[in-house]
């Protein structure tokens, strides 16, 4: 097996038999197409791929500012210059109907032999696997702990059922590329009888940070992607990931996606205090509790107007409510890279992906500001132009931007499940 590879195979081989090693190799590439759904907050996004290993995407696109005004669909296909429309989708239920209608009239499902959705939270699920009714059945019990992804994820998977009843479908979970982490990083500080039930740290993201080792290891060589790593996976969900040796060693969120850094609606880490606060004297009850730490908190509850990053930069300069939520969101994640490099015993690649860590440079030039002590130094004129490595010169560790890519990830799984089942 190639060198670069061994890095890849090494997270799919700690998963569970269904993708093993020697699968990495995939010989012919059967007939048919896969497509790949990722549910994520504010966006949801397709790809259709041939199956095998190889394989181009044809078409693809995304829908972007869901729950917000200004919803839009943009789409591509191989080699095609992307356009964008609006759309009148008012939320996450709205959304996933008008994108199954469109892929119905656009994406020729008589090819397509098998779906792929990334699904955020499967608690003790981790290895890919076919999606089934019991999985469904179990998905909808967790859904209280994951309520910005799992009710849109199981409404595409339900209604794809529904109109596709013969189509297999797989379910790829972020939770997977943490499933390794030391004991110690997934420990929670609680009476032990809790984790019996499954209260421990998971982590999420794990299909982008899976999907970015992998591609750093293509533009840089296998030893840059063995080397210590802080992979930031900053979209409308925000996280950090701890990685060496192609292992993820920590990683900020936590049992849910709600936790670690401060999001676009969610708070992150919040003193445990303030939940009683909260219950007690504002006298909220879970589901309100639920609700406003998932869908009413970080950037839209500290700018009190918008949970996204472009209409916060943008309002800086005359609203200090947004500055403050932009200030707020820089300063934790650069306080995460500063533990994670304690975690990591040093530094040598900083990757920025997800929406804001790909088009945002004010915000990475933030977060990288004061950060010389460890090693980085970002070149002002190339995180500019959100160049491929944005460190100067002179910077003993280097900072990229590496536009992620989900979907690649679940169509490349559902592809070598598809073909180990002949089905
Ligand atoms: N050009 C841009 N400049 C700044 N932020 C951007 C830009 N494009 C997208 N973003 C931000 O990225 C976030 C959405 O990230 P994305 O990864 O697409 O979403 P999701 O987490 O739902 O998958 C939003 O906060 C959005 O404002
Ligand atoms: C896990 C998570 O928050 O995902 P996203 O950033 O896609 O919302
Ligand atoms: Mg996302």
């Amino acid at each position: 097996m190639p060198a670069t590879l061994q890095v890849i195979a090494r997270f799919f081989m700690r998963q569970k038999p269904a993708v093993e090693a020697a699968e990495i190799e995939v010989q012919a590439p059967p007939a048919g197409r896969v497509l790949a759904l990722n549910g994520g907050s504010s966006s949801i996004k397709f790809a259709v791929y041939g199956l095998g290993e190889t394989s181009e995407r044809g078409l693809h696109g995304h829908l972007d500012r869901i729950d917000l005004p200004g919803t839009t669909l943009t789409i591509a296909d191989a080699g095609q210059p992307a356009t964008t429309v609006a759309v009148a989708a008012t939320d996450q239920r709205a959304a996933v109907a008008f994108l199954l209608d469109w892929l119905e009239a656009n994406a020729d499902f008589g090819t397509i032999r098998a779906v792929g959705h990334r699904v955020v939270h499967g608690m003790a699920h981790h290895a890919p696997e076919r999606i089934t009714p019991a999985l469904v059945a179990e998905l909808r019990q967790f859904r209280a702990f994951d309520p910005d992804h799992l009710p849109g994820e199981l409404a595409l998977i339900e209604a794809l059922q529904k109109r596709h009843p013969k189509l297999p479908q797989f379910a790829c979970f972020d939770t997977a590329f943490h499933h390794d982490m030391p004991r110690v990083a997934q420990m929670l500080p609680l009476p032990r009888r809790f984790e019996a039930q499954g209260l421990r740290r998971y982590g999420f993201h794990g299909l982008s940070y899976a999907y970015l080792l992998e591609e750093l290891g293509r533009l840089a060589g296998p030893a840059v992607a063995n080397g210590r790593l802080i992979l930031a996976h900053l979209g409308n969900g925000a996280s950090l990931a701890a990685v060496h040796h192609g292992r993820s060693l920590d990683t900020t969120m936590g049992f849910s996606p709600a936790g670690g850094l401060l999001m676009g609606t969610r708070p992150g880490d919040l003193d445990p205090g303030i939940t009683n606060y909260l219950l007690h004297t504002e006298k909220l009850t879970g589901p309100q509790l639920n609700n406003l730490l998932n869908h009413e908190a970080g950037l839209l509850g500290v700018s009190e107007t918008s949970s996204d990053m472009r209409d916060l930069l943008a309002a800086q300069a005359t609203d200090e409510r947004a500055a403050e939520a932009v200030a707020l969101f820089c300063y934790q994640a650069r306080k995460g890279v500063g533990a994670f490099a304690a975690v990591l015993g040093g530094l040598d690649t900083l990757v920025f992906a997800g929406g804001i860590g790909e088009h945002a440079a004010e915000v990475r030039a933030r977060i990288c500001q004061g950060l010389a002590f460890l090693g980085i130094k970002l070149d002002e004129a190339r995180n500019a132009t959100h160049a491929g490595v944005i460190s100067s010169v002179g910077s003993r560790v280097t900072v990229r931007v590496i536009p992620t890519d989900e979907e690649r990830m679940i169509a490349r799984t559902v592809g070598r499940l598809v073909s180990v089942a002949g089905s």
